[in-house]
């Protein structure tokens, strides 16, 4: 397959990102809102020949000519280099590689239109954060179930990736992941610019669900915010939550280092830390005591977790994965828990105190986590 072809595991561990490596690779970006527009500028960055697709013909406009994009990246020069279009088909003419960066509950309806125009062999990857609702589906599941795709040809991206900070050039790393190594690390080397660098594996379920789970932990951490609780609420929050993350994404498949990694952790702490993640500042306004519609209406941009709550718990009660922490996120949403509460239920949720890890009674994953069985723990 054409995605792998020549290029080495460099963004990886070998040294200082080089444009040359991807001098000539054409690629497209899907989506130009605020990561769209600021992964552009990375891969344009890393060397590639990038056009973004913007829906809006203004907004191509806009980066095309001007090269800014201020609605999304206010004070943000983009790259000389970077095309724009609302064209489909100019976007995608060329590319082999084809970045998605739109909201996860357009991504089916976006595929269906740009499948006309993709170049044989393109690698899709998906930079989306979000699960589909009513079919429950990861957006790697999306793409395969609306395109025939081999799984070689379907790749997520994910990690501590605020796009303003990323456009203003502030180092951060992510993870490339595909069923082929060899894809993971041509995505990693096309966008390898010096203030961006991407890990591998094949592990596209936990790289995709760390992506997806963090944003609900998100929401709950803004929401004690709002309220006013300190450090040690949102400790508690930041630390139970990734093991909500982890006990959910592993009976799935997922590898548990994954989620000790830059997809899980690494973006947990990003998204529960800034302020400008939009999932902490929704969750923020509705601990401040606006209501969800009220709260949707001031957001400008995308809040994945908002509409992920849902499936995801849906997931969890389908598999028999209790997910307390998410499961009150939903409760505040809905208007039936009092945003104050959110914490001290966690606090005070069991009669009889437990472990903080409940793999214990779960032989299988307590070795798949510690790499041994709990009797013989050293
Ligand atoms: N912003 C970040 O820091 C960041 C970082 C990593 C991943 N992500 C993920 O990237 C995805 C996109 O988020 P974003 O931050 O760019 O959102 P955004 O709200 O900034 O932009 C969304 C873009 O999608 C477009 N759009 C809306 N509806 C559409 C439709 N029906 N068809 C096509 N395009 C449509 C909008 O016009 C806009 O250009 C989300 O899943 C998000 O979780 C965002
Ligand atoms: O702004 P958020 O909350 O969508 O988070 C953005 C990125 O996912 C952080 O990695």
């Amino acid at each position: 397959m054409s995605a792998a072809a020549g290029a080495p595991a460099g963004a990886a561990g070998s040294g200082p990102a080089s444009p040359k490596r991807n001098r000539g690779r054409k690629v497209a970006v899907i989506g130009a809102g605020s990561w769209g527009t600021t992964f552009a500028k990375v891969l344009a960055d890393a060397g590639c020949d990038v056009t973004v697709w913007a829906r809006r013909p203004e907004v191509a406009q806009e980066i095309q000519v001007a090269k800014r994009n201020t609605q999304y990246l206010p004070g943000i020069n983009l790259p000389k280099s970077l095309q724009a279009t609302s064209e489909l088909e100019r976007a995608l003419a060329g590319a082999s590689l084809v970045f998605l960066a739109v909201p996860s509950q357009s991504l089916r309806a976006n595929l269906g239109e740009l499948e006309p125009y993709l170049e044989p062999g393109a690698v899709l990857v998906s930079l989306v954060k979000g699960v589909e609702r009513g079919t429950l589906m990861r957006m790697s599941e999306v793409i395969a179930d609306t395109l025939d795709l081999e799984p070689e040809r379907i790749g997520v991206l994910s990690g501590p990736n605020i796009a303003l900070e990323i456009a203003r050039e502030q180092p951060t790393g992510a993870v490339a992941s595909c069923a082929s190594l060899e894809a993971a690390q041509d995505i990693a080397t096309a966008c390898a610019a010096p203030y961006f660098r991407s890990y591998v594996n094949t592990d596209v379920i936990g790289t995709e669900l760390g992506g997806v789970l963090k944003n609900l932990i998100a929401l709950a951490i803004g929401i004690v915010d709002g309220v006013g609780y300190g450090e040690n609420t949102k400790a508690a929050i930041i630390t139970r939550g990734l093991a909500e993350m982890t006990e959910f994404a592993v009976p799935q498949g997922a590898d548990p280092t994954t989620l000790a990694g830059l997809a899980g952790l690494g973006d947990l702490i990003a998204t529960c830390q800034s302020p400008l993640s939009r999932n902490n500042t929704a969750g923020r306004l509705i601990g401040q005591g606006f209501s969800l519609e009220e709260t949707k209406e001031q957001m400008q941009q995308t809040a994945e977790g908002i509409t992920s709550v849902a499936p995801v718990l849906e997931l969890a009660k389908e598999r028999g994965v209790p997910m307390p922490i998410v499961q009150q996120v939903q409760m505040v949403l809905e208007g039936t828990m009092a945003p104050k509460n959110l914490a001290p239920h966690l606090a005070t949720e069991d009669d009889v105190p437990r472990p903080e890890m409940s793999f214990g009674s779960r032989p299988g994953l307590w070795a798949r986590l510690f790499g041994r069985t709990k009797g013989n723990a050293a």
